[in-house]
């Protein structure tokens, strides 16, 4: 028997390449709408398979030796979301389906399975299975260079943003389509904060055009305060324990600039109108901003296969 019920008036969905990825680039943002009420969705498109292991106890899990990393990061996953506050994750394709392709250029790119050699519609085509259902108002993904040019994360745009043109002949898209971004002025504020640090993740860095990342102020349109969820964040970030060593510098970011470089989340709109904002750059601070009353409490049966 299926039982009919209607989703939250909010409903987010973010596109990751791996598990650690919704943590470190949208674990504030993800964070701050569970926690008001919004329904929240999270695919991740690899298993994170070619990962590296910062827990010595773990190292034999590596690709190349018992090749389980794949299948313990669902575990940190789970409990990732569980620190966020989402219960709504899939895989994309299911669990498994494809494969984390490695940094770029490697061997591991070729693998069959590897993400970075999906076909792109069938690949889009489990992403707007999602859609379908759940009805996003607002999608997250990468830009075109997946934020630092990890090829997964290049592959999560292109299969987003074709899912998103097959749900607009739908009629299902979603109406604002957000990528994840870093101000060039939070940047410039993370060098002066980390110059004196033994532990600057900056070292070497003499100009921030040699960043992959990196966007001017005047380009961003939203800027999300989820420091109210700092702690969720950092939680959630500990739970990628294989990915983010517990001596990160992530961690050792304190004071007021921890808070704004850690809490607060910033996108570029790549689908959409922007709704009013504030600052010098009209900066909205809600990614729902300006969508009309219908679209923003649309209300979407949605059949729940399953419960008796
Ligand atoms: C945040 C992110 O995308 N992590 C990916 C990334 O991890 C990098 C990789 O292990 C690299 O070898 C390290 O030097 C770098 O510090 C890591 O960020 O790529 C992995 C392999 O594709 C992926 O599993 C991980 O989630
Ligand atoms: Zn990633």
């Amino acid at each position: 028997m299926t039982v009919v019920t209607t989703l939250p008036n909010r409903r987010l969905l973010l596109v990751h390449a791996h598990p650690d990825d919704e943590s470190i680039g949208t674990g504030s943002t993800m964070a701050h709408y569970a926690a008001a009420g919004a329904h929240v969705t999270l695919v991740t498109c690899t298993l994170g398979e070619e990962g590296e292991i910062h827990v010595p106890a773990l190292s034999q899990l590596a690709a190349a030796e018992a090749d389980q990393l794949g299948g313990y990061r669902i575990g940190e996953l789970a409990a990732a979301c569980a620190a966020l506050g989402v219960s709504d994750h899939r895989f994309l394709g299911g669990a498994g389906r494809y494969r984390d392709s490695g940094m770029m250029g490697l061997a591991t790119n070729e693998h069959p399975r590897a993400f970075w050699q999906a076909d792109l519609d069938e690949a889009a085509g489990h992403l707007v299975e999602v859609i379908r259902e759940v009805r996003p108002q607002v999608l997250v993904t990468y830009d075109p260079n997946g934020f630092y040019g990890h090829p997964d994360h290049i592959q999560a745009h292109r299969v987003a943003m074709r899912a998103v043109e097959l749900a607009a002949a739908e009629g299902c898209a979603p109406a604002k389509v957000y990528w994840t971004a870093m101000p060039l002025s939070v940047l410039e504020a993370g060098m002066a904060h980390f110059a004196e640090s033994s532990d600057n993740p900056f070292a070497g860095i003499q100009d921030l055009a040699e960043l992959p990342f990196g966007t001017p102020d005047d380009q961003i349109a939203a800027r999300i305060d989820g420091t109210d969820q700092h702690a969720a964040k950092e939680a959630a970030m500990r739970a990628h324990a294989t990915q983010i060593p517990a001596t990160s510098w992530l961690y050792s970011i304190a004071g007021n600039f921890g808070g704004e470089f850690m809490g607060v989340e910033f996108f570029t709109l790549a689908v959409g109108e922007k709704g009013p904002g504030s600052g010098p750059y009209g900066w909205e601070d809600d990614l729902f901003a300006g969508l009309s009353d219908e679209t923003a409490t649309d209300r979407h049966p949605v059949a729940v296969a399953g419960l008796r």
